[in-house]
């Protein structure tokens, strides 16, 4: 059932897009017209600026509000469907098979007038066009499009999707700081998750000062939202599917029908949950925007970020950290490690950080090299500092990888002040989810000190076939090696 509620709802937004998705550091995607973006920070800012008393949303293991939504779907014009709403193993409600569903096939066939958009008719006219007078970008403009509409309750014809919409308190952005704080604190993602936070709070104090406040009849405090930039719009029915990992398929946005469809890229079985892919994303990302960590290692774009910094004792540390600043790098930089390898860009700041002061022409070059924004010679060598730029990325794993286990070992006795039996729930399941999340983590980290290294022309992740503990140990027979050759030759000469 729908309940009046201060909202800690999600909203799940998919953005059309007519260019190819963005390319995170991480993946390297295929090209998709439709996306979803950020969907939580909008849900964030709901919960911390906005105590509506309209029914908004539903638990997810709520399939009465999900099958009024079909049926009102029906109603509405969404075609019959090969797919159902049931409940699923993977994220409790889901679309399941209801016929034989064929590799390659098209499914859904959101049409235009289901698909909520910046052309939407809005029924408060005046807000919608405030909003649009103030060019208010499509992400905030949805955003309060829906909460205006949630305002109208049962009135909105949009009243059905939103009382089935799902909650989703688990989401990074639904985590206290102290949460954050104390359950990720060996996670890069922690950071990630204040600076997204920081970034909806920023976009939505921008609203309140520019427009809200100038309009408190149309913006009572109970409405206003903010958002993110984007082009962007809300698909009932597509956002009952769950995301894979093994699936590669993204909604698509028809030019012609200007409805919204997907393409298997697999075939199902009556009865098996259909899904797609919410983006390659590392198990963090999906952690920070969906509140969900896959299983441990089904996730072949999983990712943690290394941080890796300049000795604040090198001779050359104000050199270094110029040659980095010149190329948007500062002293303490984040690099993506994936199972399958490492990035060029990685290697490079290692060079630079183990560079002794002869090596300072090289400097500039090396920087160029750590930076993604620069396309420079990413496969250079410095066979001198070899050795201890590997020593030194094994090193930070080695450091990342104590915060980790020390972490894992005292998470039990990390106890939040919790009173409610609720909130004992909420507590031991964010904590399994920080669990899992620094688990696999941690793995990838393991992974990159017995895993491979950079090979020359390998591209953006390397993968080359030795290995980095390996080859270290390699070199320094060689040089043990070599050393016994000159001694003995020491001895031959004497
Ligand atoms: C777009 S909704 C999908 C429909 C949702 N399951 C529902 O009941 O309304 C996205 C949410 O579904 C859940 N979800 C999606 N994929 C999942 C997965 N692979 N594992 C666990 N939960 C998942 C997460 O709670 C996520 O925030």
């Amino acid at each position: 059932m729908a309940e009046a509620a201060s909202v800690t709802t999600t909203l799940y937004y998919y953005s059309i897009f007519t260019s190819p998705p963005d390319r995170s550091r991480t993946s390297s995607s295929s090209s998709v017209s439709v996306r979803r973006r950020n969907p939580s920070s909008l849900s964030w800012v709901l919960r911390c600026s906005t105590n509506t008393s309209f029914p908004w949303g539903c638990d997810t293991d709520s399939l009465e509000n999900a099958s009024a939504l079909q049926k009102w779907l029906s109603k509405s014009g969404l075609p019959p469907q090969k797919m159902g709403i049931e409940r699923v193993q993977v994220g409790e409600r889901g679309l399941v098979a209801l016929k034989n569903i064929r590799k390659g096939e098209k499914l859904l066939f959101v049409p235009p007038s289901l698909v909520i958009s910046a052309d939407s008719e809005w029924s408060c006219t005046e807000v919608g066009k405030v909003l649009k007078r103030n060019s208010v970008p499509d992400w905030p403009l949805l955003a309060t499009y829906l909460i205006s509409e949630a305002s109208l309750m049962e009135s909105s014809r949009w009243s059905s999707y939103i009382s089935a919409l799902p909650r989703q308190p688990y989401s990074l952005l639904y985590w206290t700081r102290s949460e954050l704080d104390k359950y990720l604190v060996a996670s890069q993602i922690r950071e990630r998750a204040i600076e997204r936070i920081n970034d909806v709070a920023g976009t939505y104090n921008d609203l309140r000062l520019r427009i809200f406040s100038k309009y408190p009849h149309l913006f009572p405090l109970e409405v206003r939202l903010p958002a993110m930039d984007g082009n962007v719009a809300l698909v009932p029915w597509a956002d009952m599917l769950n995301h894979s990992c093994e699936v590669e398929t993204f909604l698509d946005y028809d030019k012609s029908s200007q409805g919204v469809f997907y393409t298997t890229d697999k075939p199902y079985q009556p009865g098996e949950q259909v899904f797609i892919s919410y983006g390659k994303k590392s198990n963090g990302e999906l952690l920070l925007s969906y509140g969900f960590v896959p299983k441990e290692g089904t996730n072949p774009s999983d990712s943690v970020e290394l941080s890796l910094s300049l000795n604040k004792s090198d001779k050359c540390y104000f050199e270094k950290s110029e040659a980095l600043r010149k190329h948007g790098l500062s002293v303490s930089q984040q690099f993506p490690l994936q199972i399958t390898g490492w990035p060029m860009e990685l290697m490079a700041y290692a060079y630079l950080a183990v560079s002794p002061p002869d090596m300072r022409r090289n400097f500039e070059e090396m920087a160029a090299a750590a930076s993604t924004r620069t396309t420079s010679t990413k496969d250079m060598r410095y066979p001198e500092v070899e050795e201890q730029a590997l020593q030194f990325i094994l090193d930070s794993c080695e450091t990342s990888i104590s915060k980790y286990t020390k972490f894992l070992q005292g998470i039990e006795s990390l106890d939040l002040d919790v009173t409610s039996p609720k909130q004992i729930n909420r507590i031991s399941f964010l904590k399994q989810l920080a669990v899992d999340l620094c688990t696999s983590e941690r793995r990838i980290l393991f992974r990159t000190q017995y895993g491979k290294r950079p090979g020359p022309g390998s591209g953006r992740f390397t993968d080359g076939a030795e290995i980095l503990r390996r080859s270290l140990r390699d070199m320094r027979n060689g040089e043990l090696r070599a050393l016994k050759i000159l001694n003995g030759f020491r001895k031959l000469f004497k």
